[in-house]
């Protein structure tokens, strides 16, 4: 790079010499294009080289006590090489490089932030442990335009606490999850009661669907119909400028998102209204969804604007990680026959058991499906539906050894952790037997992050992913076209995730279960 430096510079002095020399100004004009476009790249190369040169003086100068690595060029960084890697099968192979140079923890400079990159699980921890006076969250441009000023995913300390306590135990709560129970068997019943013999269908679609209806009915207690309609229209207009470009004038991507929050609040404003109308002990005494829960909150910290701006963000998180893990599932269930077999044959146990002593499945009992819960786990350690998250240090901070300076952010990339060998022998083999006997609690899986910030609607994405792939494999058998995940700027896959759909006959089912009986699927 240095020599590319010296040699432009000496030839941009060998050209303007030529030029004052032959001291006609027409000359410039005479000169052949190609030696103009020539002497531009020259000259620009050259600035670009100077600037290369003292934005790495510049960044080697401050480097007391931060992890090793490189900044990049000045401005972009290293973002352009992270995003190709990102848009690539491997994405970690961004980190991969850099760890086998710098170790798990480096310093680089991604999407427009200097920026410390962890793929370290203690470094993570840390972090995740630590109060708002040292780390608070960090989003792009974009994000933060479109959330509201009292989103939870941005508001830190004894408030944000308050109303992950009170969502979480909602979420957490038997009243809640017995009633999402039902409505998610009726939302999958009516999906998959449409669905022929031998009819196409993308798994990723049908998901959405299903999950969006779940979520508006835990938040809101909408039923199907005009509002959620407008609500979903809504949302996905609002959804298309979270990764933006952060320009608010009329037309624009972002102002457009922003009409569309707008119309979702005025609507959610209006429910309400309506249910101050109705009589307190009606909705106050047993909170049917998030609404209700923050209604009913007697301290005087959750205003109407915290609420709704609230309602609306919550989506965010929700809307899309959860069909992307059902539909993960699916994609690796496909792939290894060994682990779907052993998922049907624990799903129609249960569904015997159930039909022997008829009762109907709670709950309790899909998330009783041990194996089916290893897989769903499985599917987050390898699909990583969230790749990492972000926080940005308010003071100076040692962990480890390594100094994060204050105003930079940390990069904690679960991807990298979830699929390190040392962590998980055979990291890229979808094995859900890994999960036997082993407390998530304690190892370095933080598919749902971790601390003070750790996930709320956890029990409610898995509770939804078991009842699916329960209704799935108890109805169907399938056969999954080829397609392949994408993992930028979200997770999903790049068909839809097509899979040919074979209803099981009562008798065939039977005779599935006798078979399944016979065999042993452990590996
Ligand atoms: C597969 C499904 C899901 C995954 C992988 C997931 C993952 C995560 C992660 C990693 C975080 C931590 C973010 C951070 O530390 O900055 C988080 C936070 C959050 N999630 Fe989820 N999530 C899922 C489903 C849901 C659902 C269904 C909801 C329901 C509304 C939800 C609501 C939230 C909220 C409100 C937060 C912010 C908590 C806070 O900052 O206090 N998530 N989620």
């Amino acid at each position: 790079m240095y020599g590319l430096y010296i040699n432009s510079v000496f030839l941009v002095t060998m050209l303007l010499y030529n030029f004052t020399q032959s001291q006609r100004l027409s000359m410039l004009f005479e000169m052949d294009y190609k030696l103009m476009i020539g002497l531009l790249a020259v000259m620009i190369s050259s600035i670009a080289a100077m600037l290369y040169e003292s934005w790495k003086r510049v960044t080697r100068g401050r480097d007391h006590g931060l992890p090793p690595g490189d900044m990049g060029w000045p401005l972009i960084g290293e973002t352009l090489e992270f995003v190709s890697c990102a848009v690539s099968p491997r994405p970690e192979s961004f980190m991969d490089r850099r760890r086998a140079m710098y170790g798990k923890v480096f310093k680089s400079h991604i999407f427009g932030s200097a920026t410390i990159v962890s793929t370290d699980e203690e470094v993570n921890r840390y972090v995740f442990q630590s109060d708002a006076k040292t780390f608070v969250p960090s989003y792009p441009r974009s994000i933060m335009e479109l959330m509201g000023k009292s989103s939870i995913l941005l508001i830190n300390g004894s408030l944000q606490r308050k109303i992950h306590g009170l969502v979480g135990a909602f979420f957490k709560s038997s009243q809640h999850k017995s009633q999402i129970t039902v409505y998610m068997e009726k939302y999958i019943e009516e999906a998959m009661n449409s669905w022929k013999n031998g009819q196409l269908i993308h798994i990723q679609e049908v998901t959405k669907h299903i999950a969006f209806q779940v979520l508006v009915k835990s938040l809101i207690n909408l039923n199907p119909g005009e509002d959620m309609q407008f609500l979903k229209k809504q949302f996905q207009e609002f959804n298309a400028g979270l990764m933006s470009l952060p320009i608010k004038l009329p037309g624009t991507r972002l102002y457009r998102s922003l009409q569309a929050r707008e119309k979702m609040i005025k609507l959610i404003r209006k429910i309400i209204e309506e249910r101050r109308r109705i009589s307190e002990a009606t909705y106050f005494t047993t909170p049917r969804d998030v609404l209700d829960v923050l209604l009913n909150d007697n301290g005087d910290q959750l205003t109407d604007d915290l609420i709704l701006d609230n309602m609306i963000d919550m989506m965010i998180p929700g809307e899309d990680s959860v069909p992307v893990l059902m539909t993960l599932s699916v994609k690796y269930l496909s792939d290894c026959p060994l682990a779907l077999k052993q998922l049907e044959e624990e799903n129609m146990e249960l569904h015997r058991q159930k039909a022997r002593l008829g009762e109907q499945l709670d709950w309790n009992d899909y998330m009783s499906l041990s194996f089916t819960q290893n897989v769903i786990t499985e599917t987050l350690r390898m699909g990583n539906v969230i790749i990492g998250v972000m926080r940005k240090a308010m003071k100076r901070v040692e962990i480890k050894g390594y100094t994060i300076p204050k105003g930079w952010c940390v990069f904690m990339y679960f991807r990298s952790v979830h699929l390190d060998g040392n962590n998980y022998a055979d990291p890229y083999k979808f094995n859900p037997w890994r999960w036997q006997d082993k407390d998530i609690g304690t190892c370095s899986f933080t598919a749902f992050g971790g601390g003070k910030r750790l996930c709320p609607g956890m029990d409610l994405a898995r509770l939804e992913t078991s009842i699916f792939l329960h209704q799935f494999v108890d109805r169907f058998r399938w056969v999954a076209e080829d397609d392949s995940i994408i993992n930028f700027p979200t997770v999903r896959m790049k068909k839809r995730m097509p899979v040919r759909v074979h209803k099981k006959e009562e008798k065939n089912l039977n005779h599935l279960v006798e078979t399944i009986n016979k065999q042993s699927y452990r590996q």
